[in-house]
């Protein structure tokens, strides 16, 4: 509900770059909220070529592979609180309180890696939001979207984040009059 108001209140009816960027801070919240508890890609590896220190001294050894895991990291509570498991958007921002009103935190990629962080930090991230946000707006203007069944889809743990089955769902022409 919250995001479709988010969405009518644009100011613009075509979802230009400055639209999809600046104001739909709810949805990449959401957005962002979503991938911190599946995480499109799970784990990722890198092999050591050469015998190496990491930053907090722990040796490698060449051959070695080194693996994160930002499932795992989006559902620590040291790093996301003790309501971890809960789906709250308004973790990312400033001021989650008024967060209508508020601006979205810079969160380190570190803390949460679902795009790699470093020299080789997914070159594709801020088109994706893109992406996603200009689906996510364009759909939702236009379609109402319910699961058809109540049970929580079966996550599966392959090499990018897939739903058992898919998630069934159904599709209506939104109605602005409600
Ligand atoms: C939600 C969507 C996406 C997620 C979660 C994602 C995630 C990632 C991750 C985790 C890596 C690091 C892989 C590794 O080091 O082994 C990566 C790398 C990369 N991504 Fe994405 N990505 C997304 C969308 C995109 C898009 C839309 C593009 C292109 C338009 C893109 C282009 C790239 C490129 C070129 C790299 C390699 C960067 C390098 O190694 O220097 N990604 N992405």
């Amino acid at each position: 509900k919250e995001l479709v108001k988010e969405i009518n209140n644009m100011e613009k009816i075509l979802l230009d770059y400055e639209s999809l960027n600046k104001e739909l801070k709810l949805l990449k919240a959401s957005l962002c909220e979503s991938m911190r508890l599946y995480p499109p890609v799970l784990w990722d590896s890198k092999h050591a070529m050469a015998d190496d220190l990491l930053p907090d001294g722990t040796p490698v050894q060449a051959g070695d592979r080194v693996t994160y895991f930002p499932y795992g990291m989006g559902r620590m509570e040291a790093l996301w609180g003790e309501d971890w498991y809960e789906f709250r958007p308004s973790r990312w921002f400033v001021e989650p309180a008024s967060y209508h009103e508020g601006s979205l935190k810079k969160v380190c990629p570190y803390k949460f890696p679902v795009f790699q962080a470093g020299p080789r930090v997914c070159l594709g991230k801020e088109m994706a939001f893109i992406q996603m946000n200009y689906v996510v707006a364009s759909i939702l203007r236009q379609f109402e979207i319910k699961p058809v069944v109540s049970e929580k889809p079966v996550f599966m743990p392959l090499f990018t984040a897939h739903m058992a089955g898919g998630l069934k769902v159904v599709i209506q022409k939104r109605d602005h009059s409600r």
